[in-house]
């Protein structure tokens, strides 16, 4: 039986999955690691910690799998997006990786907006954001010049792991658009930001088509993790192209919702020339000659994650949301937002800092745990708000996430978003994606969307509730106030932050 692996080398954890030519996923193993945050608004990783998590879960895949190494034909990756790792001449990271959540650069993103201006927009199809990777170039240059003097290339996360396995250094077009130094359209370094940026061109890697064949495994590499050294490796894609590649959202008029440690509203798009002047994200897909715009909610399930971590430390994920249901929409009048680590869309802003409104002595944990379940799903729903507003028509949805596990949550998708929610049998889509890739470049298939109709199965639909449609309806311009009455607020908070 021929298989192939796609590895989602995601912020909390890197999770690897072996699927068959029908889709079918044979194993499934992850293995997490730490997250830094120096200072507010910082947040870092260690490449090596991304490598030794890969390695092992490669292992403990091939041995739970109990098949033939020869029958595993290729590997393919999604990556969180954005993260800077540079390389010395040797390729050993010079320091830690700076993530796509760390909000540190705004001055350089208003550097770069003064020596672009429109020109920008117009190349990358995307503003200047804290979390993109130019401006964490532009950081390590300013703040730490001996460290930046040493690098002599850059890559992104998923592309530091794909380059330890095989020693070969590449970036793929979906990943390279989240740097803000690619054109677009004409998918090349931009010489134009170069030059503006006083970069030099040595320090991109080349670019790859998401599955274009790049190598082999090292041959120890193919040791530590019992793969035959015969097998294939494909570039793979940013996790948020390899996520919709799982999902199926291949074509224009299809829309994706991933709630992970980010959240994310996707929508395929076929046209570079389409427009939302940089509300939304802008990327290049991991499907050749398609586009997605997206808008980010910073921290989605991370907002789960850290109040579970904060008041149910031990408790699992199912037993903190035990309960949630029977909660009513509003959690009795407590409203969260998920600004934990400043936002994206639709405020993009490094200094706001979340909030529970309304708190009240008959709250309880649930109330409050369903409170950000809301609060996050009403972030989401402002960039489904975007998009409905552009003229998209948006009546069904594929979920996919962590936050997908959770039937209360998708039901609750369903209310607020006023659209139909679609589960996958596997919610962990960027990895189904990134195996896609794989299977692709195999010629498993002649294209993704064959590949779609054999590996992305639905499993359940949940249909909005005309009643809680209409309490969410309120509760969200309810909301949608939260963050101009904060705002000042938190301009003054940041003096006392760590
Ligand atoms: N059983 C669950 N129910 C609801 N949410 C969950 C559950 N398990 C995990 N999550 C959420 O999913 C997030 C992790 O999702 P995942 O897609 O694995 O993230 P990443 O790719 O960023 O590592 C967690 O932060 C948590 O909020
Ligand atoms: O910054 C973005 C997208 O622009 C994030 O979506 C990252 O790509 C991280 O993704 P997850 O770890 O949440 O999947």
């Amino acid at each position: 039986m021929s298989c192939v692996i796609g590895i989602d080398l995601g912020t909390s954890a890197v999770k690897a999955l072996l699927a068959d030519w029908s889709g079918d996923v044979l194993a499934e193993v992850s293995r997490s690691y730490p997250i830094f945050h120096e200072h507010s608004g910082w947040s870092e990783q260690q490449p090596d910690d991304w490598v030794a998590g890969t390695l092992e879960a490669l292992r403990e895949l091939v041995e739970t799998a109990n098949i033939s190494a020869d029958s595993i034909e290729g590997i393919s990756f999604s990556g969180q997006m954005h993260g800077l790792v540079l390389l010395d001449e040797a390729g050993n990271p010079v320091r830690n990786a700076i993530l796509w959540n760390d909000t540190r650069t705004t001055a350089e993103c208003r550097e770069i907006e003064q020596r672009l201006g429109d020109k920008l927009l117009a190349i990358t199809r995307n503003p200047a954001l804290e979390g993109f990777t130019l401006p964490k170039l532009l950081w390590v240059r300013k703040h730490e010049p001996s460290v930046f003097a040493q690098a002599s290339l850059f890559l992104l996360p998923k592309d530091y792991v794909r380059y330890r396995l095989t020693g070969a250094l590449h970036m793929d077009f979906s990943d390279a658009a989240g740097t803000l130094l690619l054109d677009v359209a004409s998918k090349t370094w931009s010489a134009d930001i170069l030059a503006a940026m006083e970069l030099s061109a040595a320090i991109c890697p080349p670019l790859v088509a998401s599955h274009d064949y790049v190598g082999t495994l090292l041959p120890e590499q193919a040791e530590r993790t019992g793969l035959s050294p015969a097998t294939r490796v494909f570039a793979g894609g940013a996790d948020n192209a390899c996520g919709a590649i799982g999902a199926g959202i291949l074509q224009e008029g299809l829309t994706m919702c991933s709630i992970g440690t980010s959240g994310v509203i996707l929508t395929c798009e076929q046209d570079s020339d389409s427009d939302y002047a940089g509300k939304v994200h802008f990327f290049n897909h991991g499907k050749e000659e398609a586009y997605y715009a997206m808008g980010v909610t910073l921290a989605a399930g991370y907002s789960l994650s850290w109040f579970k971590e904060t008041f149910a430390k031990e408790a699992s994920f199912q037993e903190l949301l035990a309960g949630v249901e029977s909660v009513a929409p509003g959690s009795n009048g407590l409203l969260f937002t998920p600004y934990l680590v400043g936002e994206r869309t639709p405020h993009a802003d490094a200094v706001i800092r979340g909030s529970f409104v309304g708190i009240d002595g008959s709250h309880e944990r649930v109330h409050f745990a369903r409170a950000v379940m809301e609060g996050i799903t009403f972030s989401l729903n402002e960039s489904l708000d975007i998009f409905r507003r552009s003229g998209k028509r948006i009546g069904t949805i594929v979920s996919i996430g962590g936050g997908a596990q959770n039937p209360v949550w998708l039901q609750m998708q369903a209310d607020v978003f006023n659209a139909e929610i679609v589960a996958l049998e596997h919610e962990q889509g960027p990895g189904l994606g990134a195996a896609m890739l794989a299977a692709l470049g195999c010629g498993w298939f002649e294209s993704l969307e064959d590949c779609a109709n054999a590996f992305v199965k639905r499993a359940s639909l949940y249909k909005p509730q005309p009643e809680a449609v209409a309490a969410y309806a309120g509760l969200f311009r309810i909301y949608q106030q939260v963050y101009e009455q904060t705002r000042e607020l938190n301009e003054s908070l940041q003096a006392y932050r760590g």
